[in-house]
């Protein structure tokens, strides 16, 4: 498998190749004498067709990065590009347009609407933004992903596992620019995980999405093409082409053990 690997934690612009920029991104929550300051001056950049996972001890700020990368959440000062649109200057309209259009999300939760089939809940995004998607599309996603049986089955009555794959078919439906992934894995079982790693990581070699994952699971990370490690609000290292023993040594020295998010899920 050859992967493109051009990850700078350094950016000097937004330029093409990378798919997401984030430059001196403050996240402080609070006012008054009780303010917390969750990302410290963060740049980093996330190259374009790259899978990047990020990495760091509970409480961190990766959940946090990643909202202020998705623009689910502003930082209070910095600036966020994504697929060349700068965020921070969007109101709150054309940021939800733009999250709806070019990004993707998959959550350790699912989020998956109990009520409607897989087939519904894959469609609701581009309903929710009034595209019309060919039944056909719909059916390759779920045909790829392994759920083309299960089209008319509640969620409640798939494993974990066929739950985040409904997640991710939902998230690839759009072919968005960008897929912001928190802990996809982390509350599957090692096979239905692996099975996860697989479609996402052919998402980025196959279709070309970018991803940027944040997980606790050295072997998770093992998938990526650079591991991004945060302390403290800051980035700490970058780690190209990782592998789960190195991962796991480095987030010990980081005082977060192999594997496990301190112990919160
Ligand atoms: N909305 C909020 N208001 C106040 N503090 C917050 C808010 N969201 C997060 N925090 C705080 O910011 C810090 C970083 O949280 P964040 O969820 O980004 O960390 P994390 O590295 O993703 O942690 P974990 O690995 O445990 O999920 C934590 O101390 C958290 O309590």
């Amino acid at each position: 498998m050859t992967r493109t690997l051009y990850f700078s934690s350094a950016p000097k612009d937004a330029s093409p190749r990378n798919s997401v920029v984030l430059r001196d991104v403050v996240k402080v929550y609070g006012t008054g004498g009780t303010t917390a300051t969750v990302l410290d001056g963060v740049t980093v950049a996330f190259p374009r067709r790259t899978l990047t996972a990020v990495m760091g001890p509970s409480g961190s700020g990766k959940s946090t990065l990643l909202h202020c990368a998705a623009g689910l959440d502003r930082p209070t000062s910095g600036s966020v590009n994504v697929d060349g649109a700068e965020l921070t200057a969007l109101g709150e309209t054309e940021l939800t347009r733009l999250r709806r259009d070019r990004l993707g999300f998959v959550f350790q939760s699912y989020n998956l609407v109990p009520t409607l089939t897989v087939r519904q809940n894959v469609t609701l995004p581009a309903e929710l933004a009034g595209r019309r998607t060919g039944a056909e599309a719909v059916t390759r996603v779920l045909t790829r992903l392994g759920l083309a049986a299960h089209a008319d089955s509640r969620p409640a009555t798939l494993s974990g596992g066929q739950q985040q794959r409904v997640a991710i078919a939902r998230a690839l439906l759009s072919e968005p620019a960008v897929i912001f992934a928190d802990e996809p894995t982390g509350a599957l079982d090692s096979r239905s995980a692996a099975e996860v790693l697989g479609l996402l990581r052919g998402a980025v070699d196959t279709a070309g999405r970018t991803i940027v994952m944040v997980t606790h699971d050295p072997v998770a990370a093992s998938i990526a093409d650079a591991v991004v490690f945060f302390a403290d609000g800051r980035v700490v290292e970058t780690m190209p082409r990782p592998d789960a023993g190195a991962v796991a040594s480095r987030m010990a020295t980081l005082g977060a053990p192999a594997g496990t998010n301190g112990g919160r899920r």
